[in-house]
């Protein structure tokens, strides 16, 4: 029998660098994980793909899956919805698996109820002024847009005393030498690891 794989939940505000901390973990030679492709109601950015980036739906369809109970959390984040699908987590967890989550606040408070024993990890710019010129930097939103953004972030930011971690993304491959530091602790606690050790004594 396998251990069940971790959850590993990021969250932070819009612009932080959670998608290019990611994208860098995948390519360290680093412990494996899968990463949780959303569902959202957002229309796609140029490049981005269905099914790669997010699942794009319309609203009713999103809706549809929500009362079909299909979502782990999801939330509205200005005007649109995000969440995350119910069946690769599982399934994904049992075949030994760890998953992350790249998610808002109120949908990792969600995942927090559900899946106490995830490790929720949460990315903080330098300040939020950094935060800013990383959005505008991007250049995927129009500036009403990254005002709402960038308001929804003080709000995030005082989300962070919920979570285990606070990761600050000052440069990106200190980022992500951090969160690989907790993955691994993480992964050596006694109750994850418990299990293989009665033996010896049994
Ligand atoms: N440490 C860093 N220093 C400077 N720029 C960064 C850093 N990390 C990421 N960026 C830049 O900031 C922008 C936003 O990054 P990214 O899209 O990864 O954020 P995000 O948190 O995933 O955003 P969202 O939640 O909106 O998807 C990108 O242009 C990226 O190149
Ligand atoms: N609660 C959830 N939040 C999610 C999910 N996927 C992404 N997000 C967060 O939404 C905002 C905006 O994302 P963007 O792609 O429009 O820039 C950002 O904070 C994401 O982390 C999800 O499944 N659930």
């Amino acid at each position: 029998m396998h251990e069940r794989g971790m959850l590993i939940v990021l969250s932070g505000p819009s612009g932080v660098g959670k998608g290019t901390v990611r994208q860098a973990m995948l390519q360290d030679d680093f412990r494996d994980f899968q990463y949780s492709v959303s569902m959202t109601t957002r229309k796609p950015r140029p490049g981005e793909k269905d099914g790669i980036d997010y699942y794009f739906r319309t609203k009713e369809q999103f809706e549809q899956e929500i009362a079909d109970g299909q979502m782990l959390e999801y939330a509205k984040y200005v005007d649109n919805y995000y969440g995350t699908p119910l069946k690769y987590v599982n399934q994904t967890l049992d075949a030994g698996r760890d998953v992350l989550l790249e998610i808002e606040v109120k949908g990792a408070m969600q995942v927090r109820a559900k899946c106490p024993d995830g490790v929720f990890i949460f990315l903080t710019p330098p300040d939020l002024v950094a935060l800013k010129h990383r959005l505008v930097g991007r250049g995927t939103d129009d500036i009403a847009t990254i005002n709402k953004r960038i308001q929804q972030a003080a709000q995030e930011i005082k989300m962070m005393e919920n979570y285990d971690y606070a990761v600050v993304n000052d440069e990106v491959p200190l980022a992500v030498k951090r969160i690989e530091r907790i993955i691994e602790s993480e992964h050596l606690r006694v109750p994850r690891v418990i299990d293989k050790y009665r033996n010896m004594v049994n």
